[in-house]
């Protein structure tokens, strides 16, 4: 067995990967080891978010979340640089037995979100949630998924990240998935001495949390937009800026453009089924499935940017971006 401070820094992008379903709701086991080929042949992206809010990880069953993260585990051997599986849950418990079981399979790496029915009102219970956690699988890396607007856990991750290497030896870096960049920023500022990975999820935003020191970014955009969000994190690296900026804009185009129609993971699942032609099914219930007219307008607008192939004359792709 590996150190987990031994294991190469997670980076880069990072897909928060969907769970493929049919149309009567089971997992659809059989797509993804071609969904990890298109992630690495067609956008470029090497490391994998396993069972997280993209993937509808805690309205999977424990049975299922098993199931799912070894199906991606083997399928990505020797293709991916790194699986992360999410294990968190609202009883301990399971979260054990997800972080060890991540551990028996292979997995790269683990990550928990706060438990938000019961909820840990201060930082010290949740340290120690997490510790306990991460206990059950001793030789992974352990990254904490901070998502404040879906758990309604609101501890800062400044706070969070202060000492806890002490309760938590395996910590070895954060998913920020909210727009505080103060916060972030902090979390960075704080930690230089720290070999941690900061991992940005807001994928609209990510340029400005590549200058607040983010390392990498998971989000769920990288399944299909991961070519043109790795052209900007290219131009950033070589301190083209303003191409960066280019890049974000074009991707803030098509996230501003679906958010006002309505975004969240169903809409994620149509959006990929279409660019990707894997079929990512529906979502569980409580999700609905998107609408035809959102995948309609989606579609439309994927081709206008130039991110889907567009057959009608190219100088109508007015608001392509280079
Ligand atoms: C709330 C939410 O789903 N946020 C997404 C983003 O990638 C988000 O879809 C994107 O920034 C567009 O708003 C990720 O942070 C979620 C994520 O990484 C995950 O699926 O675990």
């Amino acid at each position: 067995m590996t150190m987990a401070s031994s294991k190469k820094k997670l980076e880069g992008l990072v897909a928060a990967t969907i769970t493929p379903m049919t149309e009567n709701g089971e997992i659809n086991f059989s797509v993804i080891g071609q969904y990890v080929d298109y992630l690495v042949e067609e956008q470029g992206v090497k490391s994998i978010f396993v069972n997280g809010t993209t993937g509808e990880g805690l309205s999977l069953s424990i049975s299922e979340r098993r199931q799912v993260a070894e199906e991606w585990v083997t399928k990505g051997r020797n293709k991916l640089d790194q699986v992360v599986i999410h294990v968190g849950a609202l009883s301990l418990k399971e979260s054990q037995e997800l972080a060890k079981h991540a551990a028996e399979i292979g997995a790269d790496g683990i990550a928990v979100i706060a438990p938000f029915f019961l909820k840990p009102w201060n930082k010290d219970v949740l340290i120690n949630f997490l510790k306990e956690v991460a206990a059950a699988a001793p030789a992974l890396p352990f990254y904490y998924y901070h998502i404040p607007a879906l758990t309604g856990i609101k501890i800062r991750a400044e706070e969070l990240l202060d000492g806890i290497q002490d309760k938590i030896p395996t910590f070895q870096g954060l998913k920020f998935s909210d727009t505080d960049l103060l916060d972030f920023g902090q979390c960075v500022d704080q930690n230089q001495q720290r070999q941690f990975a900061f991992l940005f999820g807001v994928d609209e935003q990510l340029l400005s949390a590549l200058v607040m020191g983010a390392t990498g970014a998971v989000g769920s955009t990288y399944n299909y937009l991961g070519k043109k969000a790795n052209q900007m994190l290219e131009a950033f690296e070589q301190k083209d800026f303003s191409s960066a900026l280019n890049y974000q804009f074009c991707i803030q185009r098509f996230i501003n453009f679906v958010v006002k129609l309505g975004f969240g993971v169903s809409q994620t699942k149509a959006i990929m089924t279409l660019v990707s032609g894997i079929p990512m099914g529906p979502p569980r219930l409580p999700l609905q499935k998107a609408s035809r007219e959102f995948t309609d307008n989606a579609e439309a607008k994927l081709k206008s940017l130039d991110f889907l192939p567009f057959t009608g004359l190219k100088d109508r792709n007015l608001e392509a971006c280079s």
